[in-house]
């Protein structure tokens, strides 16, 4: 537990609504901060808050809301409390829970539990997966530190879901089941993640099981094969190549029957969860476990430390008694479960043991990618440090869709990518660029604000890059360790190129990072998840949450703006609108009416319901950045539309926000703090291009994105 400090949403003392008095924080993730409060108004009663910053570029507690709302009254959800919203953080106030059983299982002196523990957490799993499933939902983040126990005497036994940021509708309002994409963005944790999601697949209802099943295996062995692995296509292969006698070796053979059922089922198929249930109780009848035996962490974890150990009673603990018979169950399980006994426990460090991140590896090209500064997610996520605005990979995407046939873009993706761990953390976008097109610009070390124009970009500052890469930097060696790196590069083994029909792809393209110095909460734990979007596979299932979650948002969170990201940023300063929109549509280019401008989710929106090119209203919000951004459309509005220019075009306005963030980030950090801004920290580009000075890059800096949160710690706010 960590307490409130500096960079985190709320403070200790801070009240709610006048109700909810913050304690303490309690758990962080990507997506939100978790607190435990009490409830003035109800006999201190202690309660969890999860906030998540209005300035958040992927707002999900409205999801969350949603769906917790639709799941009261079920054994597994937490009590809903209220929810609301003002212009610094969203929150969703609901019953306090206990431990999760990622921090239990890390607790236990194997890293993990017997096999009566674990198959009746699995049992309890299996149906609070049922009862979303009941609702018409998916979780799609099924792990671990997602599952919490209660907290009270009635409830401590009972397993509580959490965390539906990533849920998705299955079922349309007439309890059908919607349409599969044809491709769909990573969505979940890597080690828990089904094949399916692996692919980028639509997930179904069985992909949550499958995240049960791995669950069960690593409760039961204390690690998975793909523990170590970082790379999440590596991780995707040896899902589908494992061999499930291996992974449930020495486990009880009933479980095999998870996999062999889940392995037929596809996405319209209704799980047997009735069948899955039943093997999991013949294991509990067979080895006498009963729901109400003790947990292993109620015993001290005495059945798995050692098997001699006995409960306090003197008794031979029931956890120990069905552990040892399940490894009796198969002679050579014996061996393996001696040496789970005396093997080094696996590493109990901050948590390394679902940081998504952690599994993603991109292979150092150089030393200089090598050195690059690593930092966590939930770190950048924190707007006031540096966020990526993930708003721009979505406009990006919203662009491509809307403005040529499907086609051209079937393997163009803007992707995200958020590493951890090791290596170095790097939140990239990757297309294939043109070289021919504008280069961006890229913003020098923060220190100076000594702000350079990086010529444009051709083959010989592609060489000149590779170059500077490869020389060693002692500088560089000792720069801050949270840092964000937007790079613009080439990560496609075929396709995209050949469809851009441009040689010139770029090699390695732009680094700008986020250093963020600042400090942060330290507060790293909870696993995280990951996003990847498809241009042609927006998730539209936040969306499916909006009417109702706003409505009730707004009603609790008093007189609010309705939209707190319209007046973060122009989004016509992140993306200038498509070719010909000045023209053709009235409400667009140089409209400076910051009501049309539309969220990325309301683009995305838009492009849905056309699928022709249509152009999207992105009005100005700034004035200045009006007026280049409408000179920037009178000349889109000029060139031909065909699909090939319109391709350039909307990398050009991705590049072009590239810029516009690092400009951003340059005024914020002269501020000392950066908001939603990417800067970059590499001495050596400094040295190339010295001589630019900063105020080019001040006064580029003075569009939307400066607006963007710049407050500390939230006030008090009702
Ligand atoms: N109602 C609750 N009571 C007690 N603890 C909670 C509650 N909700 C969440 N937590 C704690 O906070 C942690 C993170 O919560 P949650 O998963 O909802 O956040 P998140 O930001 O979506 O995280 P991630 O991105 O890692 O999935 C949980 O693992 C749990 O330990």
């Amino acid at each position: 537990m960590t307490s409130s400090s500096e960079g985190e949403i709320l403070q200790a003392s801070q009240v709610i609504r006048d109700r909810w008095k913050i304690k303490q924080k309690v758990g962080g993730g990507g997506f939100g901060e978790i607190y435990e409060a009490i409830d003035l108004q109800n006999h201190n009663e202690r309660v969890a808050v999860k906030v998540e910053s209005s300035k958040a570029t992927k707002q999900v507690l409205k999801m969350e809301v949603a769906v917790l709302r639709r799941l009261q009254g079920k054994k597994h959800a937490c009590k809903f409390y209220g929810c609301g919203r003002n212009d610094k953080f969203n929150y969703l106030v609901m019953s306090l829970q206990g431990k999760n059983l990622a921090d239990l299982r890390r607790e236990s002196p194997k890293q993990c539990f017997s096999v009566s523990t674990s198959i009746r957490l699995g049992a309890q799993i299996l149906l609070a997966i049922k009862e979303i499933h009941s609702i018409g939902f998916l979780h799609r983040d099924i792990k671990p530190s997602n599952f919490a126990m209660g907290r009270t005497n009635s409830t401590m036994r009972n397993v509580y879901m959490l965390d539906f940021g990533l849920a998705r509708q299955y079922l349309n309002a007439k309890g059908e089941i919607r349409s599969p994409r044809s491709a769909a963005g990573f969505r979940g944790t890597v080690r828990y993640a089904a094949v399916s999601a692996h692919k980028n697949k639509e997930m179904g209802r069985q992909d949550d099981l499958w995240s049960l099943f791995y669950m069960l295996a690593e409760f039961m062995q204390g690690a998975l094969p793909w523990r170590k692995i970082k790379d999440k296509d590596e991780v995707g292969r040896m899902k589908e190549d494992v061999n499930f006698d291996n992974l449930l070796d020495g486990c009880p053979q009933e479980l095999a029957q998870i996999p062999a059922h889940l392995k037929t089922l596809s996405y319209h198929d209704d799980p047997d969860y009735e069948m899955l249930e039943k093997s999991l109780r013949s294991i509990m009848s067979r080895l006498e476990i009963n729901m109400d035996d003790p947990y292993d962490w109620e015993l001290g974890y005495e059945n798995i430390s050692g098997r001699s150990r006995s409960t306090a009673n003197g008794n031979v603990s029931t956890r120990h008694k069905s552990h040892t018979t399940a490894v009796k169950d198969k002679g050579p399980d014996i061996e393996k479960n001696r040496a789970l006994e005396t093997q080094a426990p696996i590493t109990m460090g901050e948590d390394d043991d679902e940081q998504t991140g952690n599994y993603i590896r991109y292979p150092p090209v150089n030393d200089y990618e090598k050195d690059m500064p690593k930092y966590k997610r939930q770190e950048f996520m924190k707007p006031k440090y540096g966020a990526v605005s993930f708003d721009v990979i979505d406009e990006v995407n919203a662009r491509l869709a809307a403005v040529a046939g499907k086609e051209l873009f079937d393997h163009m993706k803007v992707e995200t990518y958020v590493e951890n761990g090791d290596k170095p953390y790097e939140y990239e976008v990757n297309v294939d660029l043109p070289a021919n097109i504008i280069r961006p610009t890229v913003i020098e070390p923060k220190e100076a604000c000594a702000a350079a124009i990086i010529p444009p970009m051709t083959p010989g500052s592609l060489r000149k890059r590779a170059q500077l890469a490869n020389q060693p930097s002692t500088e560089q060696r000792t720069k801050s360790n949270r840092s964000i790196t937007l790079s613009v590069g080439k990560r496609y083994p075929n396709g995209t190129k050949a469809r851009l029909s441009s040689n010139n792809s770029i090699e390695g393209g732009t680094h700008a990072m986020a250093e963020d110095d600042a400090g942060l909460s330290g507060y790293n734990k909870a696993g995280q998840t990951i996003i990847s979007k498809w241009q042609d596979s927006f998730d539209d299932s936040v969306d499916d949450g909006i009417p109702f979650i706003e409505k009730s948002m707004e009603r609790e969170g008093s007189a609010v703006p309705k939209s707190p990201m319209l007046n973060r940023y122009s989004r016509a300063n992140v993306l200038s609108p498509p070719q010909g929109s000045a023209g053709s549509n009235p409400n667009s280019g140089a409209n400076s009416n910051s009501n049309n401008a539309l969220s990325p989710r309301a683009s995305r929106r838009t492009m849905h319901t056309s699928k022709s090119a249509q152009p999207l209203n992105l009005a100005p919000i700034n004035q200045t950045n009006g007026n280049i951004h409408q000179k920037e459309a009178q000349q889109q509005a000029q060139i031909p539309h065909s699909a090939s220019s319109t391709i350039m075009n909307h990398f050009k306005n991705l590049v072009n926000s590239f810029n516009q963030i690092g400009s951003n980030a340059v005024s914020n950090v002269r501020r000392r703090s950066l908001s939603r801004g990417v800067s970059l920290d590499d001495p050596r580009r400094k040295s190339t291009f010295p001589n630019i000075p900063p105020e080019n890059n001040g006064k580029r800096s003075s569009g939307g994105l400066n607006s963007a949160g710049q407050s500390s710690a939230t006030t008090p706010s009702s």
